[in-house]
């Protein structure tokens, strides 16, 4: 049965429908899509759409992040459709949809990225814009031709504790740890504007630092985050992008351990989740074209810990992306002063 959603009507006129209605339904009833939308099959448009990729045959380490999709559509039951930091009812100003999931071949990497970068560049020729949700870092790579195919070489703000800008691991050119790598070889991102955030943890030798650094790659590392706060990030972040065509990637084990356990290469001393959640506010009014949330592997998961924070991620990265290039920069995001709520002093 379909239970009762909240509809709108667009700032264009159109019908938009949005998630189930939480007071009618509740929240655990129902199978779950992402915040409880209605798929892509039950619009006629979709102008955001959250896809699944459960692909995680790229990894060096723990594996399960192929569980990752569904995982994180149970943790964002308890998403509500006004974005008070942003001031913004996302599901309200454009149609945001859950397409279902996207299959690679588990194994064959070479076959699955062909097909992930087929799927990704049908999804997007209505014009639909993607939160894809990973799945393992591997996919970023044919998401990233997807987009350069529509954009050519795009902006690039990286959120993670590695590099992913590694050669090959056992000869293999396909992994999680060098999807950023085969992107620069291939031209998909502009050298000008990529930017690695919250990177830490040990490497296997200056040399690594060295090859990013030659691929223009900046680092805000975690640590400097912490030493110089959310808003001096955001600044750079923003004068790096510009008003190019802006692809972001997150993963999850950006985040510290204790706030996202359940991923497979995790790193002590990382960013917090209301740190990433600020910066990610901050990119508003940036021409985001497309978005991952990878590396979710919920069975080292604990209490949904980790699908919560990446369910947020998502949701802040739609209320960015819905908010469009047309939006005011420092809006309510922009710190203290104009508070959530918009409770707070001006001073
Ligand atoms: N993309 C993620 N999550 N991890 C990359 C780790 C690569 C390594 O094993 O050194
Ligand atoms: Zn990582
Ligand atoms: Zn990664």
């Amino acid at each position: 049965m379909d239970p009762e959603r909240v509809t709108h009507t667009g700032p264009d006129g159109r019908h938009l429908l949005g998630p189930v209605n939480a007071a009618k339904t509740p929240r655990w009833a129902g199978v779950g899509t992402f915040a409880r939308l209605p798929r892509t099959d039950q619009v006629e448009h979709t102008d955001i759409a959250v896809l699944g990729i459960p692909f995680d045959a790229g990894v060096s380490y723990r594996s399960g992040a192929s569980f990752g999709p569904n995982h994180v559509r149970e943790s964002s039951r308890l998403l509500r459709p006004f974005n008070p930091a942003q001031s913004a009812s996302p599901f309200a100003a454009c149609q945001v949809a859950d397409a279902g999931d996207l299959i690679g071949n588990p194994f064959d990497i070479a076959e699955a990225i062909e097909s992930i970068a087929a799927g990704a560049a049908e999804l997007m020729d209505g014009g639909t814009k993607m939160v894809s949700v990973g799945g393992d870092h591997t996919i970023a790579l044919p998401l990233l031709r997807a987009h350069h195919a529509l954009h050519g070489p795009v902006a690039l703000l990286h959120f993670d504790a590695h590099l992913d800008t590694w050669d090959t691991y056992f000869g293999a050119e396909y992994t999680h740890g060098t999807p950023f790598r085969r992107a620069h070889e291939e031209g998909l991102i502009d050298p000008e504007s990529i930017m690695h955030v919250g990177t830490r943890g040990p490497l296997y030798g200056t040399q690594d630092l060295d090859d990013d650094a030659r691929f223009g790659f900046g680092i805000v590392s975690s640590a400097d985050v912490m030493r110089r706060g959310v808003d001096a990030v955001v600044s750079l972040l923003r004068d790096k992008v510009g008003n190019r065509p802006l692809y972001v990637s997150l993963d999850i084990d950006v985040l510290d351990p204790a706030h996202a356990p359940g991923t497979g290469t995790p790193e002590a001393g990382g960013m917090t989740s209301r740190e990433v959640l600020e910066i990610l506010r901050g990119l508003r009014g940036l021409n985001i074209v497309g978005c991952d949330v990878v590396e979710v592997s919920p069975a080292y998961d604990h209490a949904e810990l980790t699908g919560i924070a990446a369910a947020h991620v998502v949701y802040e990265l739609i209320t960015v992306m819905a908010l469009g290039p047309q939006a005011e920069p420092g809006g309510p995001a922009y710190g203290i002063s104009r508070n959530l709520y918009g409770s707070a002093a001006e001073d």
